[in-house]
Order: C-alpha cells, then structure tokens, then sequence
C-alpha cells in the first residue's frame, strides 16, 4: 500500500489501491501545481478549490478501481480543460499513452506545462477541436465536456474496436444529473455505470457517474458523425 505523506491525497490512498506507489508523490506535485496555476485562470471554479482532492482528484481516479490499461494503450481526453481526467489518468498509467485535447489554446498550456514539470513522458497536449481529430483510439474520455449527442457526434469515428485491455474499447465518460433523456437521443445506452455516490461514500457526489459507452454500440448512435474537413 502506498504512503503517501500530503494531507488529502494521503486519505484517498486507501480508496484506490490499484494506483501504483510512485504515482502518489506525484499526485501531490500535481496539487500543488493545479493550485499555483488556479490562481491565474480558472481551471476550477474558486469555491471548488479547497476541495480539489475529494471533489475532483478522488473523481477521476475512481476510474482505476474499474479500468486496467496494457502497455501501449491509447487514451485521448476530449476537453480535458485542465486536465481532468486526462493528467490525472496519465499519472497513474504510465504505461499508456495520453492525447489532451482542448479547444482553448491558455488551458492546454497549462496542461502542457503541468505534464513537463511532472515529466510525464506519455502525455501530448494538443490544441484543437474533437471534430478535427482523426486518429483512432482504444478510450476516449470526457468529463462534463457537453450533452452526449454533441460529444458522440464529435468522436464517433475515433475509436478502436477490440479489446486489449481490463474493458471493452470505448468511451469514459463522466456526467451529472439526468441520464435517460440523452440516452434517448443517442439512442445506446453504457454498459457499465459507475455510481459515484455509492462508491465514494459522499453524498456530494449524488446523480454523478461514470459511464461506459463500448465501442462496439457507438456505429449505432442516432446522427450523423461530423464532417471531417
Ligand atoms: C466544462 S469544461 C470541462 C473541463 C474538464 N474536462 C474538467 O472536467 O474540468 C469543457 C471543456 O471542453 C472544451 N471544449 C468544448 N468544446 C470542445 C471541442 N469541440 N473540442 C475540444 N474541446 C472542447 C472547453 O474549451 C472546455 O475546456
């Protein structure tokens, strides 16, 4: 068991055993540099930052009690904003390789910036719009990024289908509040949800999920996928 010596990080050690014991240093680091760089823009909202590990820290790594990644495995985080779940994720699987995309060009720097100072060497940060992408990958991410039909119709033709690793290829996607009117209007549904209020034993965390949506279902979700100019 890992035992790492920051307050905060060091009670969600217990929660997560599947993160390995070097990543734990550099998770604090991590904290540390999100905070330094949350004073300058705004990659958590203010109010939000006393509670950056068990709100969003403990968020994305509940992932790695669900999700073992082989050597080699391709992940893009769609919107990573931040870095959330992207940087977080690329900390505790070295193994895998990470592609961060965002729109906005100040918060991939930053991104970009945390990733060097950490010396993460399986993190490429790109600005740029999903719609552009055209490389395939066996996870796509996406935490609060839009409503699902806009997402799927972004990253439709981005995934491998297979499965290499712990889980079916496919989409992690974290979302709050009302699950059945998107899935509705995408017209799949996930294969497993991930029930954050119950896992983290926080009732802050109450209508939030994790889903995952196999690449296998996406061919069939309702829309065009966009235009790849
Ligand atoms: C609400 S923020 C969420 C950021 C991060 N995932 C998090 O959980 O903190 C949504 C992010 O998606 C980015 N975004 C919106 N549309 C996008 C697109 N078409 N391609 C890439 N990024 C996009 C925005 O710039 C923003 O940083």
């Amino acid at each position: 068991m890992a035992s790492p010596s920051a307050d905060g990080v060091t009670d969600l050690a217990e929660k997560f055993p599947n993160v390995n014991e070097q990543a734990w240093p550099v998770l604090e680091s991590w904290v540390e540099l999100i905070r330094e760089w949350n004073e300058k823009i705004n990659l958590i909202s203010r109010k939000d930052i006393e509670h950056l590990e068990e709100r969003h820290l403990a968020h994305c790594l509940v992932i790695t009690n669900h999700l073992k990644l082989m050597h080699g495995a391709r992940v893009m985080d769609v919107g990573t904003g931040g870095g959330f779940p992207g940087l977080i994720m690329a900390i505790c699987y070295p193994q895998a390789q990470f592609t961060l995309i965002d729109s906005i060009g100040k918060k991939i720097a930053v991104v970009q910036d945390i990733a060097d100072k950490l010396n993460l060497k399986n993190v490429d940060a790109r600005q740029c719009r999903a719609e552009s992408v055209n490389k395939q990958f066996d996870f796509i991410t996406g935490r609060a990024v839009k409503n699902l039909p806009e997402y799927f119709s972004w990253i439709k033709g981005n995934l491998r289908k297979g499965q290499r690793n712990s889980i079916p290829n496919g989409v992690l996607y974290w979302k709050g509040g009302a699950l059945q009117p998107e899935y509705d209007a995408i017209g799949i549904r996930p294969r497993l949800t991930i029930d954050l209020q119950a896992e983290l034993q926080d009732d802050y965390f109450a209508e939030k999920y994790i889903l995952h949506f196999d690449a296998r279902d996406v061919p069939r979700v309702r829309g065009r996928a966009v235009e790849r100019g």
